[in-house]
């Protein structure tokens, strides 16, 4: 173990596409892929980040705070924000000025409002994606779901697994509270599924609805309240054999690691109380992703390898040998946070066009925690004929944590 704690994967190497999986019965041919993908956005609530500030402080009655009104103004110019999606309606607050009341005991009612919402809103996401894969919904053998914003038991994944329909010996995950990392940890652990259970055809869902810790302006929260958006991704994963009638693989999943950054527990959190949910998220996140971006993505492309040696060995694909190396690839990064992607941009040295699909969702969607890695994923695929062959996903959350995944975008 280096200096970084880490876990890895199955330890394949990246070979190019051919079977790194280990021969066996019951191993899979080749890498697991993507198979469907699809996303999903509460239909109700759309808010402009420009009018953002005004209406939450309006519908809070928190009027009379003019000077944190100035600084959520601010702050919501500096996002690269332009809308996000809502699950909480006006109307709902209206009725419950307990959501915006900190001294009230409010979880109750959240997680009554969100227990239906959050399985509904995966479903959605979920039917696009199985749609797209090609197959029926009752050969899904395998459901990992991770979200922050349900609780209880039985927990979303069976709500979910009832409303696709799928088969009662559907083997099922929940990952829980894991925030923005979610959806990277999840996709890993479907690929581990896929190439070590033939046959096995997971769906990845990943949901969000924000309601769990919407608060008043005065709560001290205000760079989440600028950030943060509702939504769903769901992902099929499968690895060869591949079926009739079954989507080609989108995106081959090739090698994928985890990296806690040591003594970072303190910069990203989340508390729950009886209030609900508060956000903590310190001012040197950026920094901190920066500092660390580029030794998790050499750890991932050397196939898990904790030797810190760059010595371009048998493991690097050929686009990391050369110099500017990083732009030889695409790049999936969940867009955490507008600074967070400048920072990487500059580490890496990338070509302004590179984050150009993290950018995107950031600006259509916001920071969507672990569903918004699926979003990104989605816009990539709209841009496959333009993406050189191999490709880097990263997503972040609590830990700190990064979750690398090295991708190939077969031809
Ligand atoms: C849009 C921001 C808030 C400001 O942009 P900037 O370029 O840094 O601009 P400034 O440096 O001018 O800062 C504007 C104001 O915001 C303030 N600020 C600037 N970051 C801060 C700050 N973390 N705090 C509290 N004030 C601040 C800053 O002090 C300043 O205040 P003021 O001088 O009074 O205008 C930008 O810093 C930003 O996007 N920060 C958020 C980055 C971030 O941590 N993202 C989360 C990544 S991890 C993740 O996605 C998962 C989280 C998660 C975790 C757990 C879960 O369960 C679920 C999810």
């Amino acid at each position: 173990m280096g200096s970084i704690g880490t876990a890895n994967g199955n330890g394949n190497g990246i070979g190019h596409g051919s079977a790194p999986v280990a021969a066996g019965r019951q191993h899979a041919e080749g890498p697991a892929a993507m198979l469907g993908i699809g996303t999903a956005n509460p239909t109700g609530v759309e808010v402009p980040q420009n009018v953002f500030a005004e209406n939450l402080f309006r519908v809070t009655k928190s009027d009379h705070l003019t000077e944190l009104q100035q600084k959520l103004t601010r702050i919501c110019e500096k996002t690269g924000i332009d809308k996000r999606h809502f699950h909480l309606t006006e109307e709902t607050l209206v009725a419950h000025p307990e959501l915006y009341d900190h001294d009230a005991q409010s979880l109750d009612n959240r997680l009554a409002m969100t227990v239906d919402a959050v399985p509904k809103l995966a479903q959605c996401a979920a039917a696009k994606a199985i749609a797209e894969w090609g197959r029926p919904a009752s050969e899904i053998t395998h459901l990992v779901f991770s979200t922050y914003s349900a609780w209880g038991a039985p927990s979303a994944d069976l709500r979910l697994a009832t409303l696709l329909g799928l088969r009662p010996t559907v083997s099922r995950t929940i990952l829980s509270l894991h925030g923005c990392y979610g959806g990277g940890r999840a996709l890993g652990l479907a690929r581990e599924l896929a190439e070590n259970n033939r046959g096995a055809r997971v769906l990845v869902a990943c949901a969000e609805i924000t309601l769990v810790c919407f608060g008043g302006p005065d709560g001290g929260n205000l760079v989440g309240h600028a950030l943060f958006g509702d939504g769903a991704g769901a992902v099929i994963v499968g690895a060869g054999p591949f079926r009739d009638g079954e989507q080609s693989p989108i995106f081959e999943m090739v090698h994928a690691t985890q990296t806690t950054v040591p003594k970072t527990e303190h910069a990203l959190g989340m508390q729950v109380s009886g209030s609900g949910v508060d956000f903590h998220l310190a001012i040197q996140v950026p920094t901190l992703i920066g500092q660390n971006v580029e030794r998790c993505l050499l750890h991932a492309f050397r196939g898990g390898d904790d030797d810190d040696n760059d010595d371009g060995g048998a493991h690097l694909p050929s686009p990391l040998s050369g110099n500017g190396k990083w732009n030889d690839l695409f790049w999936a990064v969940h867009p955490g946070g507008r600074p967070i992607l400048d920072n990487i941009d500059m580490v890496l040295k990338l070509e302004p066009e590179k984050l150009a699909a993290s950018r995107h969702v950031l600006r259509e969607y916001g920071n969507m925690s672990g569903a918004t890695i699926v979003f990104v994923l989605d816009e990539l695929r709209r841009r496959r004929s333009l993406l050189p062959e191999w490709g880097a996903m990263l997503a972040f959350g609590p830990g700190v944590t990064i979750e690398t995944m090295v991708l190939r975008c077969p031809r």
